[in-house]
């Protein structure tokens, strides 16, 4: 009998300690059956359910600590992508990326390089904030990815790279949704800075139009 997830968990705001709201969201994507939904309730409820209903759609609301900051997570797992619109929608809506392939099965594999370029296409950046796993190390006999291809095309993508099992769990899966996490705090500070700097920049431009005009 398949098992229904759990009800979202509540949304909480958090603030951090300087009284900012501290959140991200994140989604999880792949091919069917690799494991997204066991991940997900793996670092949510640090369990493992071996049978679930195929996702429809879900978010989560999850509150977390990462790096001594509190912060607030929404993350959505994804039913396949296939539409395109929803698919657009989705990206659209992620700050960061979780995308998963199974160890088991190379076609999912297969698929992560196009997805990526996909976000990096829709978000119109060069290079979006994307973690990549490869799930169910635990089935070592039926193994059609090795790790170094993981790790090679991980790199090629510029993402950071995680084996897991969210059968048999491990801190591995706990890091890897952290790390996407850091990865939007990252790109997020980057562009508060750039933003500042070209507000700067026409702010200096107007002040010396200004003065030129009171000087004539
Ligand atoms: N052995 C093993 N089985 C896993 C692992 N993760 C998931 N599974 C099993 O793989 C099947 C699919 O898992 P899901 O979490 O539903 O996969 P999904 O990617 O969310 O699937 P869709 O919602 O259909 O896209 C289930 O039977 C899980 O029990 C793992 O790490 N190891």
């Amino acid at each position: 009998m398949p098992v229904h997830l759990a009800p979202p968990l509540p949304a909480y705001m958090m603030t951090t300690k300087n009284g900012k709201t501290a959140e991200a969201k994140l989604v999880v994507v792949g091919a069917p059956g690799v494991g997204k939904s066991a991940l997900i309730v793996r670092f949510l409820t640090k369990r493992f359910i071996w049978d679930y209903d195929p996702t429809l759609e879900c978010t989560y609301k999850h509150q977390t600590t990462i790096d001594d900051e509190n912060v607030a997570l929404e993350i959505l797992d994804t039913a396949g992508l296939d539409d395109p619109i929803n698919k657009e929608g989705h990206i659209r809506w992620g700050d960061g990326f979780i995308v998963v392939y199974s160890v088991t099965d190379r076609s999912s594999f297969d698929e992560v390089s196009s997805l990526k370029q996909y976000f990096d296409e829709v978000k119109k950046a060069r290079n979006v904030s994307c973690v990549i796993i490869g799930n169910k190390i635990d089935l070592e006999r039926q193994r059609q990815v090795t790790t170094e291809e993981g790790e090679r095309l991980a790199s090629e993508l510029a993402c950071a790279f995680f084996e897991t099992s969210a059968c048999e769990g491990g801190e591995d899966i706990l890091e890897a949704f952290h790390e996407v996490y850091r990865e939007v705090k990252r790109r997020k500070s980057i562009e508060n800075r750039r933003r500042r700097s070209s507000a700067q920049q026409v702010r200096q431009v107007f002040n010396k139009m200004l003065n030129r005009f009171m000087d004539s």
